[in-house]
């Protein structure tokens, strides 16, 4: 048993997927049917039996009758294909009751329409002389173009151009069948196209009707033979040539590539019989050899291919394999009808087609879908794309004006995106420094109970102010206190940091010893420094001159861009005061040359006023003191009262220090401005507390330390002090109004923020803050007495006040950052605040002395801390931040120190 190798896989894939057409080159078997005809009347008068049967739909077997005269066939059952589990493959046995439309439909029809698909396709019969070849082809021939013409007309949305070409080869020559005229064709090899016949008739047709007709020509133009019986003996093989090109389905794929365009041959083969059969003699011998040439020459090609090896392929061997090259294994897919005799005595020719059969089965093709960019189609294409590019460029019409509207868009937003990135790069700056500090100077508010209650009015209080921010820093971290010196936190500009007692035990002392001579409001203490604590406050003398250059450029770099900008003359001299740096050791050389000084040294004391103070250059206490410490010329008694208390009070202190002095003031105030509105935040507070404090019950001790502190409302001189609270007479104790009276002077005094959060922060709620309020009142009284008064000796309003002085220094530097905002560049005004802080950072001692001006306690351990707190505000406005937190300005780049 002849077993041929299964090839159904891809016939029955392409069966289910309903015949599509192949897309790209696809490598598949030929396809092979058995057909054996019906034996005709002849043979079954020669009782000719058949002795072959089909079996099934794929198999046929040699029923060898056991005649003496017959030999034994070796083989006697062929199989072509394997059913498989959805269908039957292609390759199929045809038995003789079977009409050729089952043999189109069931193995062909799917190979012929690949015409249509823009695929070659080629359509064999092949099988001995009188096997039914002709019979088959034309009914083939017939079905096919039937079915193509049905496409055609079913797909009116495609253009299709068929056309008709039809040839034989006979003796090796080719023949026109079109063309009855025509000579024997060359076969000639175009690089393009493959192998074509030269000059062949090629017919358009314009229907189906036409091609009848030309089948027919052909049909009568080939070469045949008369038989015994009166039928047409074949002696040519015949090709019939279906062309069909057409655009494909989709015109999206047509526009890109072109037409498809493909071949569809009908191959009516020469018997296939033994030349010594066919041999007779003469013309017969020749036509028998070269019969046998192309036929021998296909059964080589055939077998070459089969084998599937790359040797050579002798396909110019003769002029039917030249021709069906493509076909063979090329670009087409191929279908072979062997036809086969069932007459016994043609079985051994039946047996040389089954064994052809076979070997066709195992070559194989590679057909791919043939898309031709034919001149025409190539024309027709560029005038669309042409045609479409006009369009689109009729259509656009460049905007130029929302082109340019578009471009500035782009750049503000660039711009805003640059600016934004460097705000996001500040705040992370900010954050940072803020995580590090808190982590560093975090600590719980003075007063477990209070500390709630007082957190809303707290956060209000500062809320309100312009540092609001770096003032609650302030207030949460200043009081931790470590080992460091003074000086470590002036350099490095981090957390405040001191060593010593808790400060508030400094104003609990002194609440407790308040006695009857300390009656005498205890003033400014600027030299209550003591002497081991001197040289951590005491500023070098080649800092001192850094500090000087300093401020001498910065204050140099400002008044050039405001004189620029607005013209020198405009430029208040207390800016100048302002940026100049403080005149410390020269006080001593110059002060005799300083008029201010000189005025308030010798005019007469005045009593102390509440009124507006006037704006006067900054002349500090210090240098007074100063003067009177190192000068004998200077008289007492031309000082005011309360100058010379102070300065007789200072004296008698021991180990007092005037190299401490260095104030600036102005520094600390033009940071920070008191509201009137904190004020009342705070007298809200307070008065709360007072409220829970009159609630306690109060004992033994607290009652003395408040006789003591009602007696405390007498000073030395005899008069009661203006605004203490504690009604001795009456015995009733009136907080609020001290605390009212306290905020007065406060504003009169024009008190730091910063001094009053620190006040508040000493407020427990407790009765014994009424001492606090007390000695509050008789500093603050003595305070605006001293400057007050010197105010008003002058006689034309402009002596000192070092408050309102600051006040008005702040409003110029205001104004200064609004001119030099409006002039200047943004370079220019980043290098001016770039300079200002460098004076800001350079003034740090200065700020840091300031203070003891207004915290002016006997303790030492107080005056640090109120050092600590500026120098931990003005360290928290560090370089990055101090431009836009001091002047308002947010657009400065992050410069980190
Ligand atoms: N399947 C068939 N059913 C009925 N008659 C058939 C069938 N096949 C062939 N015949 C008849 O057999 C005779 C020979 O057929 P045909 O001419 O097609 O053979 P052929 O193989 O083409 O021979 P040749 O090679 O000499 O041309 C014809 O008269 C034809 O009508």
């Amino acid at each position: 048993m002849v077993r041929i190798r299964d090839t159904t896989s891809m016939a029955d894939a392409r069966e289910q997927q309903g015949n599509t057409a192949l897309s790209h080159a696809e490598e598949e078997r030929i396809f092979v049917s058995i057909r054996v005809r019906p034996l005709n009347e002849r043979e079954r008068a020669r009782h000719d039996m058949s002795d072959w049967e089909c079996v099934s739909g794929n198999t046929i077997k040699f029923k060898n009758s056991g005649h003496a005269e017959q030999r034994p066939l070796s083989m006697d059952t062929y199989t072509f294909g394997e059913k498989h589990e959805d269908a039957l493959s292609m390759d199929r046995v045809f038995g003789d009751r079977c009409d050729t439309r089952q043999v189109y439909e069931q193995g062909i029809k799917d190979v012929a329409l690949s015409v249509v698909r823009g695929v070659n396709s080629s359509i064999f019969a092949y099988g001995q002389t009188s096997s039914g070849k002709t019979h088959t082809m034309t009914g083939i021939t017939e079905y096919a173009v039937r079915d193509i013409y049905e496409y055609i007309e079913k797909h009116k949305d495609r253009e299709f151009v068929v056309k008709f070409s039809a040839m034989e080869i006979y003796n090796e020559a080719v023949r026109d069948l079109l063309n009855a005229a025509a000579t024997s064709l060359r076969i000639l090899d175009d690089p393009e196209k493959g192998t074509v016949v030269e000059k062949l008739t090629e017919e358009t047709l314009a229907e189906r009707r036409q091609l009848q007709q030309l089948l027919s020509i052909c049909a009568a133009a080939r070469t045949t033979e008369e038989t015994a019986m009166n039928e047409a003996s074949s002696r040519s093989h015949q090709i019939l040539r279906l062309t069909v090109e057409s655009n494909p389905c989709d015109y999206a794929d047509a526009a890109r590539s072109g037409a498809l365009f493909a071949s569809v041959n009908f191959v009516d083969l020469a018997g296939s019989e033994r030349a010594s059969q066919a041999l007779s003699a003469g013309t017969r011998l020749r036509e028998g050899s070269h019969i046998n040439r192309s036929l021998l020459s296909l059964g080589t090609v055939i077998r070459k291919l089969s084998k599937g090896r790359n040797e050579h392929v002798p396909y110019r061997d003769s002029k039917l394999t030249r021709i069906l090259q493509n076909s063979l294994g090329g670009n087409a897919r191929t279908a072979i009808i062997c036809t086969i005799s069932p007459a016994r005595s043609q079985s051994e020719q039946s047996r040389n087609t089954l064994l052809f059969a076979g070997c066709a089965k195992q070559v194989t093709t590679n057909a791919r879908v043939n898309q031709v960019m034919s001149d025409k189609v190539l024309v027709k294409q560029l005038q669309k794309e042409l045609a479409r590019l006009e369009n689109e460029l009729k259509s656009f019409t460049p905007n130029t004006a929302l082109l340019k509207e578009r471009e500035l868009q782009i750049q503000k937003m660039e711009k805003e995106i640059k600016e934004l990135t460097r705000e996001r790069d500040l705040f992370q700056s900010r954050a940072q420094n803020m995580l590090k500090s808190d982590g560093k100077d975090r600590i719980p508010r003075v007063g477990k109970d209070s500390a709630s209650e007082s957190s809303g009015l707290a956060n209000d209080l500062f809320r309100r102010t312009d540092s609001a921010s770096e003032t609650l820093e302030i207030t949460t971290s200043s009081l931790h206190h470590t080992g460091n010196s003074e000086d470590d936190f002036l350099l490095d500009g981090n957390s405040p940091t001191f060593a010593g007692p808790d400060p508030f035990h400094g104003w609990e002392e002194m609440a407790s010893i308040a006695e009857p001579d300390c009656e005498e409001v205890p003033c400014i203490e600027i030299k209550e420094v003591e002497t081991n604590h001197k040289t951590d406050v005491k500023p070098s003398p080649e800092n001192e001159q850094s500090e000087l250059n300093t401020f001498d450029n910065t204050s140099d770099l400002t008044m050039d861009l405001l004189k620029k900008s607005n013209g020198a003359s405009e430029t208040d001299p207390h800016v100048l005061d302002a940026m100049s740096p403080p005149q410390i050791d020269k006080v001593d050389q110059e002060t005799s040359k300083n008029p201010q000084i000189s005025n308030l040294e010798q005019e007469p004391a005045t009593p102390p006023q509440l009124e507006e103070p006037a704006q006067v250059s900054v002349t500090l206490p210090t240098e007074i003191e100063r003067k009177n410490s190192t000068s004998s010329a200077c008289s007492e008694d031309k000082l005011p009262e309360s100058k010379l208390q102070t300065r007789k009070r200072m004296s008698s202190r021991k180990n007092s220090s005037s190299d401490d002095i260095n104030v600036s003031i102005e520094d600390v105030e033009s940071l920070w401005d008191s509201d009137a509105e904190d004020n009342a935040s705070v007298l809200n507070f307070v008065v709360g507390m007072n409220e829970r404090a009159k609630q306690k019950p109060l004992d033994e001790d607290m009652d003395d330390l408040m006789v003591r502190a009602r007696t405390s409302g007498i000073n030395k001189r005899g008069n009661k002090v203006k605004g203490i609270g504690y009604n001795g007479a009456h015995g009733d104790y009136n907080f609020e109004r001290q605390l009212r009276d306290t905020i007065q002077l406060w504003d009169a005094c024009n008190i730091p923020l910063v001094h009053r959060s620190y006040f508040y922060l000493l407020i427990k709620g407790e009765i014994s803050d009424a001492v606090y309020l007390d000695v509050e009142l008789r500093r603050l009284s003595f305070l605006k007495d001293t400057f007050f008064s010197a105010t008003n000796s002058t006689g034309h309003g402009s002596d000192v006040t070092p408050n309102s002085s600051l006040m008005s220094l702040n409003r110029e530097r205001k104004m200064l950052s609004k001119q030099v905002h409006k002039k200047f560049s943004w370079k220019e005004r980043n290098e001016l605040y770039l300079k200002w802080d460098v004076d800001l950072k350079s003034k740090h001692r200065s700020v840091q002395l300031a203070w003891r001006l207004w915290t002016n306690t006997k303790d030492l351990n107080h005056v640090r801390e109120s050092a600590a707190l500026v120098a931990k505000l003005v360290g928290f406005i560090n370089a990055a931040e101090a431009p836009k937190k001091i002047f308002g300005f947010g657009f400065l780049s992050r410069r980190t120190t």
